[in-house]
C-alpha cells in the first residue's frame, strides 16, 4: 500500500524546502516518488531536489486539482500501479485547491493500492496574515483542511510576530502547528501522519470525509467565485488563473552580473502593474561559469550559485501583472 503525503501551501511558503528536508533527514532511504506540480510553463522545483534522493515526476502548466487533473490521475496510475513505491510525496502549486485535491486522492485510493497518509500545510510565519488578506480563499483553503501546519521563516521573528502568525493560523484551523526550524523534516512528517490518523479516527477529518461537510464539497467554490478550472493560456501564452493570478515564463538568453541579479529582483519587487508573489529560476552568470539560483517570495529574495546544469529559466507568478513590464525587467521576451 503506497502512502500518499501532501505538502501544500501558498506560493513560496517553503514546500520544496520542507520536502528536501524530509529527504535529507532520512526519507530518501525509502526511495519515495516526489510529484512536483508547477503553475507556470517552466518547471523549477524538480531541479531543486538533489539527484538520487528520489524519483521526481513533474507536472507543469496548471494545477493538478483542476486543469492537470487527468495528467495527475495518469501519474498516480503509473506510479502506484507500476512502481508501487512505499510513499508518494505530492507538492501541488501554491494556488492549489486542497479540498479538490483531497477528493481526487480519496477517489484514486478507492481503485489503486494507495491511501492518504498526511496533509501538511506549509505556512510562512513572516507574512501569514498579510497573505491571507491578500489572497483570501486561495490561501485559506490550503490551511483549513490540513492535518498539520508547518511554520517556516520563524527564525527572525519576535514573540509578537509569532503570536500574530499563530492567531492567523488559528482563525483557520485547530490542527497541530509545528515550527519547521525547531523540528526535523521527518518529525514534521510523522506528526502530520499521526494527526491525520487521529482526525480520521475521530471522524473529523481525514481519508473518509476530508473536503466534505454538510454534504457539500468544502472549498470547491472556485477561486474568487470563478471555477478554479478556468486556468488557461491567454493570447500571449502566459498562464493565468481566476482572481487575477498569472504566471510568466522566461528563458533569458542574456548573462547577469551579481548587480544585474540584484537589480532584477529589486525590479520584480517594485513592479507597477500588480504584485509579484513568487519568482524562481536559474540565470547565467556573466562573471563565472554556472548558473545562479534566484528566489523571490513574500518572505524575501535571494540568490546563490547553483549546481543546476540545464538552461537558464525564470518563472514569475503574481497578481495583476503585465507581461511587457516583466519582460523589460528580465530583459527577455516571455515564452509563448
Ligand atoms: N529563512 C527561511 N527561508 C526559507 C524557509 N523555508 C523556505 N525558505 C526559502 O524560501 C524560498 C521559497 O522556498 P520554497 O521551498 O521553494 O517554497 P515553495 O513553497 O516550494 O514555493 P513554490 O515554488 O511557490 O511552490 C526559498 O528561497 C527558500 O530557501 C525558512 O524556514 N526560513
Amino acid at each position: 500500500m503506497t502512502k500518499v503525503d501532501l505538502v501544500v501551501g501558498f506560493l513560496g511558503a517553503g514546500k520544496t524546502t520542507l520536502v528536501n528536508r524530509m529527504l535529507a533527514d532520512g526519507l530518501a532511504g525509502e526511495r519515495p516518488v516526489i510529484v512536483e506540480n508547477e503553475f507556470g510553463d517552466v518547471a523549477v522545483d524538480g531541479d531543486l531536489i538533489p539527484e538520487g534522493e528520489a524519483q521526481v515526476r513533474t507536472l507543469a502548466s496548471g494545477c493538478i486539482c483542476c486543469t492537470l487533473r487527468g495528467s495527475f490521475l495518469d501519474c498516480l496510475d503509473e506510479v502506484v500501479g507500476t512502481l508501487a513505491p512505499s510513499r508518494i510525496v505530492i507538492e501541488p502549486t501554491g494556488l492549489a485547491n486542497l479540498p479538490d485535491l483531497l477528493t481526487i486522492v480519496r477517489d484514486a485510493s478507492s481503485r489503486l493500492p494507495c491511501r492518504l497518509n498526511s496533509v501538511t500545510s506549509v505556512v510562512d510565519a513572516s507574512c501569514v496574515a498579510e497573505m491571507l488578506e491578500f489572497a483570501g480563499d486561495f490561501y485559506a483553503s490550503q490551511v483549513r483542511d490540513a492535518t498539520l501546519v508547518a511554520l517556516t521563516h520563524t527564525a527572525g521573528l519576535g514573540a509578537p510576530e509569532l503570536e500574530g502568525a499563530l492567531r492567523a493560523v488559528r482563525s483557520l484551523t485547530s490542527c497541530p502547528v509545528m515550527d519547521v526550524d525547531a523540528a526535523g523534516g521527518l518529525e514534521v512528517l510523522a506528526a502530520s501522519e499521526a494527526a491525520l490518523e487521529e482526525a480520521a479516527s475521530l471522524g473529523t477529518r481525514g481519508e473518509k470525509d476530508a473536503g466534505e461537510k454538510d454534504g457539500a464539497p468544502r472549498g470547491s467554490r472556485g477561486h474568487d467565485g470563478c471555477a478554479h478550472d478556468a486556468h488557461g493560456h491567454d493570447a500571449h501564452g502566459h498562464l493565468h488563473a481566476p482572481g487575477g493570478f498569472g504566471s510568466f515564463s522566461f528563458l533569458p538568453g542574456r548573462t547577469f552580473s551579481e548587480e544585474d541579479v540584484d537589480l532584477l529582483l529589486e525590479g520584480l519587487r517594485r513592479v507597477r502593474s500588480g504584485r509579484v508573489l513568487r519568482a524562481k529560476g536559474f540565470l547565467a552568470r556573466k562573471d563565472r561559469c554556472g548558473l545562479e539560483h534566484v528566489e523571490l517570495a513574500a518572505g524575501g529574495a535571494g540568490h546563490e550559485c547553483s549546481a543546476y546544469r540545464g538552461d537558464p529559466k525564470l518563472v514569475v507568478i503574481g497578481r495583476g501583472l503585465d507581461g511587457d513590464e516583466l519582460a523589460r525587467i528580465v530583459g527577455a521576451e516571455p515564452e509563448p
